[in-house]
């Protein structure tokens, strides 16, 4: 179930994701800084994006080569509407290299492939830059996942990081608004990436902080009362696990007895899962309860 945007009062910040395991935790990263984030595919439509009205899209890493035939990319037209809407672009790891290809530059199979824990150290720390808190030379250790790396920038970047082995760590276009960071800045083991992260948001972006947790059960709940409508009914496939059980509470919250949620005993559930179940359900959570059985092959499990 997809948050709204719309029916949200913060500042957007826009996470095309191009596959890394990593996408759904930068997402979560940023909503732990009190701001709305989304993650959307990346091959997503211009007009999709553009209908979000994101004050900030990031790029997110994933498992491709931008030489790679078919490897997916942001919409044509993507930058120059980044640019008129004034949206800020921050690409990490292959959304860096995906700015760098299509931006005019070039990309190339690194020579030595930086995959782990690496130091790099602050090249160039322009005001309100990426690492506009730091001074140049200042080190600081990132987590890299990366083969192919910059080679040549496009017009109107510099490198402001590189790794202690002389790749490309951050860039950026600050009269574009376009960043790009090699590492992850949302894993733990950069210490130092939450920080950056927090920074770019709040003094190079000026995104404002607006959003929490609390507002999701509001915002779910109108979403699901928008959706369903004064008279229509819903039935929930509800297995008692985290994931059917948060959906089932919210829908019921919002259109109470109209929802009917069926918890199928499909032979292979474990040792009295059945009846803790439907306890759990009818008991603790009042949610209006119903069994089905399945058979396989005529016989009735
Ligand atoms: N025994 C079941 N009875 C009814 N619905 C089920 C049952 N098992 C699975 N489902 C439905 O299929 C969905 C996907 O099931 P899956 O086992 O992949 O778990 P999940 O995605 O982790 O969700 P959950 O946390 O709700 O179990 C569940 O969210 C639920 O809607």
């Amino acid at each position: 179930m997809a948050l709204d945007p719309k029916a949200v009062k913060s500042d957007l910040v826009l996470i095309l994701d191009f596959g890394s395991q990593y996408t759904h935790l930068i997402t979560r990263r940023i909503r732990s800084l009190s701001v709305f984030s989304l993650c959307i595919s990346g091959t997503s439509t211009l007009s999709a994006i553009a209908e979000l009205n994101p004050r900030v899209v990031i790029l997110s890493g994933g498992p491709h080569s931008v030489h790679t035939v078919d490897s997916p990319s942001f919409p044509s037209g993507f930058p120059e509407w980044a640019q008129e809407n004034d949206v800020v672009v921050l690409g990490i790891c292959y959304g860096l290299q995906l700015i760098v290809q299509r931006l005019g530059g070039e990309v190339q199979v690194g020579e030595k492939q930086e995959y782990g824990r690496m130091e790099i150290h602050v090249d160039s720390a322009p005001a309100r830059g990426l690492f506009g808190s730091k001074r140049v030379g200042d080190k600081q250790v990132v987590w890299m996942s990366h083969g192919d790396e910059v080679a040549r920038l496009p017009d109107g970047f510099e490198v402001v990081a590189r790794s202690q082995q002389g790749a490309v760590a951050a860039i950026e276009n600050r009269a574009k608004r376009f960043y790009g960071l090699q590492y992850h800045p949302e894993v733990t083991h950069s210490p130092e990436g939450m920080e950056t992260l927090r920074y770019f948001l709040f003094e190079v972006c000026g995104v404002t902080a607006g959003w929490n947790m609390e507002n999701v059960l509001d915002e779910e709940i109108k979403v699901i009362k928008d959706t369903v409508g004064l008279e229509d009914h819903v039935i929930c496939a509800l297995s008692g696990g985290v994931d059917s059980t948060v959906a089932a509470t919210l829908v019921h919250k919002a259109i109470g007895d109209r929802l009917h949620c069926v918890f199928v005993d499909n032979g292979l559930l474990r040792y009295k899962e059945r009846e803790r179940v439907v306890e759990t359900f009818e008991r603790d959570l009042h949610l209006p309860f119903q069994n089905a059985e399945v058979t396989v092959n005529g016989l009735k499990h």
